[in-house]
């Protein structure tokens, strides 16, 4: 895994937004996987901006998410497929049909995972997959203790994952028990992977990820097998670990 430091969560969207668009313009219909949460909001703020300014073209690009929550519809401000749009498909020249994110109101969500698994591989799977971490160690939705051989199932949220993103909701209440996430499976099989950690909140995670067991107990520690993961992580993330 090959690590670069940066000061800010500034710093690591900046980076992170210039390693995607040197992909994106070197491959035009490159498939990307991307990521909600917090942390990539400023990747894709950056990317909308360099779209502006220098028309970097999204029209042959095709996204896949990585996860989306269970019972809420695309038009649902809390789901990751209105997140997806505002925060950066209504901005920039890619075609609609061609982003993809889970349903998660499918009406028969088991047959729709298998569905959503087919269509990565159909497309000849995903070059480069945009990756945050929960503090649990979680990529995607995958809680610890999901297989490493998953692909895109339905998962039970951990408590501590309903509580983190309670915070884009009124209540914990509102927050679905349920999404529907691409496996560990799925996403070892990108290509490339560019891991993004920032805040104090994911110091623990990172020195796990760095240091600790490759376990299922701690889904992300699977990156350590992958032969290509770039990982940008600031300095409140990374705090006093050597790396
Ligand atoms: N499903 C998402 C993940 O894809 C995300 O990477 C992670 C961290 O979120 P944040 O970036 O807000 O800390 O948790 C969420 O639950």
């Amino acid at each position: 895994m090959k690590i670069i430091r940066v000061n800010d969560y500034t710093e690591m969207s900046i980076k992170a937004a210039e390693f995607m668009i040197e992909k994106i313009r070197r491959s035009p219909n490159i498939n990307l996987g991307l990521a909600t949460g917090g942390t990539p909001v400023g990747l894709y703020e950056h990317l909308v901006k360099d779209h502006k300014k220098n028309n970097t073209s999204y029209r042959n690009v095709t996204t896949f998410n990585l996860d989306e929550y269970i019972g809420l519809s695309g038009e649902d401000p809390n789901s990751y497929r209105y997140f997806m749009d505002q925060h950066l498909f209504n901005h920039i020249d890619i075609q609609k049909s061609n982003t993809c994110v889970p349903l998660g109101n499918a009406k028969n969500p088991q047959q729709y995972c298998v569905d959503y698994e087919k269509l990565l591989t159909v497309h000849g799977g995903i070059d480069i997959q945009i990756l945050g971490i929960g503090s649990n160690g979680h990529i995607g939705f995958n809680e610890p203790g999901t297989s490493f051989l998953s692909e895109t199932h339905i998962v039970e949220l951990a408590a501590s994952t309903r509580e983190a993103n309670a915070r884009f909701f009124n209540s914990l209440n509102e927050v679905p028990t349920h999404a529907i996430t691409m496996g560990i499976a799925s996403i070892m099989r990108s290509k490339e992977i560019l891991l993004l950690i920032s805040g104090e909140s994911k110091r623990d995670a990172l020195a796990q990820l760095l240091q600790g067991e490759v376990n299922e107990n701690f889904p992300a520690s699977i990156l350590r097998t992958h032969p290509c993961v770039t990982i940008i992580a600031d300095m409140a993330a990374i705090g006093k670990i050597a790396v």
